[in-house]
């Protein structure tokens, strides 16, 4: 390990947080997230096989369209992990090669477990010495939100960012996620009845306060599904409070529109970050057709005037 590392991160270099990275790369290239998501039906339209190889082809290709054009990607962790250590060890070269050409990256890997196992699954996808460090990695908070202690603390370390799942994309949540709860999963200094969904929030915004406060930007951010029509602003979600980026799911393939977005999301501060997977790697794999409709979905997204810095800021 190089001298002055930390012995559980390898940090050696100032890193600033990632939600001012973040902000900073949705305001040069807008706020479109671009979901790297190799499904066998994509693989074979791009001309690769369904397997480890495919994957990394797959994946490395579409970084190398998108590098220069769009804020960040999101590879899903579990197309690549279905073909094993191949899998793993392609999407760590993903990975990399996103780092290197300056694309910020989601880790949509959904990781929660309780606090001893979460720190090794911080140390996979946070510390700077992991092969699959990632700027952010998406976290289940059903475990309880304090079980994410560690990710939370090595992100804040690391200056890279988690993602809660707050009220997610699929019609199937919304029976845990709307469940009303009693600070169960909240901010024990703000007691009260309240939506799960909102509990998560809460406990997000808690913890990036402290650094917030010190005038600095705290490492959660959450998940909110871009479907469910028009239920209001944040899907009834108070986002006031977070201080963090939202990472938002569901455009294209799931249905959701940027006019759905404009309804949810068009008021308070940011960074929101809608993501679109299969549909937008739809128009690949010719680099230049994928880059045109990146452009052209990022030129929509703009046009809503999203939230672009921290919300609650
Ligand atoms: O609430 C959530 C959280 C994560 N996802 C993930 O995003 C992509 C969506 O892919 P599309 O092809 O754009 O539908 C996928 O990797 C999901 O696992 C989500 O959809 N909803």
């Amino acid at each position: 390990m190089t001298a002055g590392a930390s012995a559980a991160t390898g940090r050696n270099a100032a890193r600033a947080a990632f939600t001012d990275r973040l902000t900073a790369a949705v305001g040069a290239h807008g706020p479109l997230c671009v979901g790297i998501d190799p499904h066998p039906g994509l693989l074979a339209r791009w001309g690769h096989e369904d397997d480890a190889a495919g994957v990394e082809r797959f994946g490395r290709d579409a970084v190398a369209a998108l590098a220069g054009h769009v804020a960040v990607v999101k590879p899903q962790v579990a197309l690549f992990e279905v073909h094993g250590s191949g899998g793993v060890r392609a999407l760590e070269r993903v990975l990399a090669d996103a780092r290197d050409a300056g694309l910020l990256t989601i880790a949509d890997a959904k990781r929660g477990d309780i606090g001893s196992t979460m720190t090794a699954y911080a140390r996979a996808w946070l510390a700077d010495t992991s092969p699959l460090a990632a700027d952010a990695v998406t976290l289940s908070p059903y475990l309880g939100v304090g079980s994410l202690t560690p990710a939370l603390d090595l992100a804040a370390e690391t200056g890279r960012g988690v993602f809660v799942l707050a009220r997610t994309s699929n019609a199937e949540a919304a029976a845990v996620q709307s469940a009303q709860s009693w600070t169960a999963l909240s901010d024990p200094s703000s007691p009260g009845m309240r939506e799960v969904a909102q509990g998560v929030v809460d406990a997000c915004a808690a913890a990036n306060a402290a650094r917030v406060r010190a005038g600095g930007s705290g490492p959660a951010g959450v998940v909110v599904g871009a479907t469910g029509g028009t239920t209001g602003r944040a899907h009834g979600l108070d986002l006031t409070r977070l201080h963090g980026p939202v990472l938002v799911p569901g455009l294209g393939a799931q249905g959701a529109t940027p006019d759905d977005l404009a309804r949810t999301f068009a008021d308070g501060t940011g960074p929101v970050v809608p993501s679109s997977s299969r549909e937008i790697l739809s128009a690949g794999p010719d680099p230049e057709a994928l880059r045109d409709a990146c452009l052209a979905l990022n030129g929509a997204l703009r046009a809503l005037a999203l939230p672009a810095g921290p919300i609650g800021a």
